[in-house]
């Protein structure tokens, strides 16, 4: 029994990690992920791109999608890997896009063609029983997996908003790493007030602005430079830290974008171009 989908990365819009309401919005990067399921017992993830990383999430994701999709006689076992454009632990919704691929990919082995929004939520059910998120990281799930921009309840996973962008995006991901689990959410709770505010932009469909702010507040309190950002203002409509770092993401028009990509070409890392997906997560 074979399956196989693939789901989006995304960038930021509002870091969830002070209130619980967050908002992202998916972007042309895509993990795959091909599902085997046997009666074997166990289930045994591989990531194509790193044979060290942790898969628990995708095969919790596995588990669970085989106890909801799968009927009374359904194998329980197999395997799972994923192949990804997305950046492991950069800021860009690795593990989001993961546990959704994975979750349709399983559905797909069983014959079944589920709800996006019941295996998003199963994908951040698993992720938050493996311990790779804070509040679960429903904002930047469902914009993977319904793409366009969505804003979210975390505490419920309720969707608030959602709406189709058409945007070009510029993205500078650094070399280093920051896993979601070791952000300094106390830190994150000191800017609850410009959390407060970045929702009501975002809310108001004022997105870039939105995103302006959260990138300011979110660079402080997580301890990144703001420079790259600050930089950039000037010639985009909006710019951020995008999750708990280290990536910064941009979106604006063609020009401003290649004068902003002149500058991040300066910094160490990769900057990369590509643009926002409304079309979300597939059974392929
Ligand atoms: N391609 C992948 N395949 C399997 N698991 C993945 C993949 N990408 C990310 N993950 C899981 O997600 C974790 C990183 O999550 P997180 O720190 O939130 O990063 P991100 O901000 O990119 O979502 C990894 O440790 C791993 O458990
Ligand atoms: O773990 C979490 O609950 C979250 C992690 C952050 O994203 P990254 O995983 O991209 O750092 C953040 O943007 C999101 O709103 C919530």
């Amino acid at each position: 029994m074979h399956g196989h989908a693939v789901a989006l990365g995304a960038g930021t819009v509002l870091n969830a990690l002070s209130t619980g309401t967050g908002s992202a919005f998916a972007i042309d990067a895509e993990t795959a992920a091909t599902v085997e399921l046997d009666d074997s017992g166990t289930v045994t993830g591989e990531v194509a791109e790193d044979v060290d990383a942790d898969t628990r999430l995708i095969e919790r994701c596995v588990e669970l999608a085989v106890e909801r999709y799968g009927d009374d006689g359904a194998p329980f076992g197999g395997s799972v890997r994923t192949e990804s454009d997305v950046p492991m632990a950069a800021g860009l919704k690795s593990s989001s896009a993961a546990a959704n691929a994975t979750v349709l990919a399983a559905a797909d082995a069983l014959g079944a063609d589920p709800d996006r929004l019941d295996a998003c939520r199963l994908g951040v059910r698993a992720a938050r029983d493996v311990g790779v998120t804070v509040t679960g990281a429903f904002d930047d799930a469902s914009a993977s997996m319904l793409g366009g921009v969505t804003v979210t309840d975390n505490d419920t996973d309720e969707v608030l908003a959602r709406d189709e962008v058409t945007w070009d995006v510029l993205v500078w991901t650094p070399d280093e790493r920051a896993y979601s689990a070791d952000a300094d959410v106390e830190q994150c709770a000191n800017v609850a007030p410009m959390a407060e505010l970045v929702a009501d932009l975002a809310l108001d469909d004022r997105y870039a602005e939105a995103m302006t702010v959260n990138g300011l507040a979110f660079s402080a309190a997580l301890g990144f430079s703001p420079r790259p950002a600050v930089e950039a203002m000037p010639h985009v409509a909006g710019v951020s830290l995008s999750g708990t770092g280290p990536s910064v993401v941009a979106v604006g028009d063609d020009s401003g974008l290649d004068r902003v990509q002149e500058l991040w070409d300066e910094r160490s890392g990769r900057t990369w171009r590509t643009t926002t997906r409304n079309d979300g997560a597939r059974i392929q």
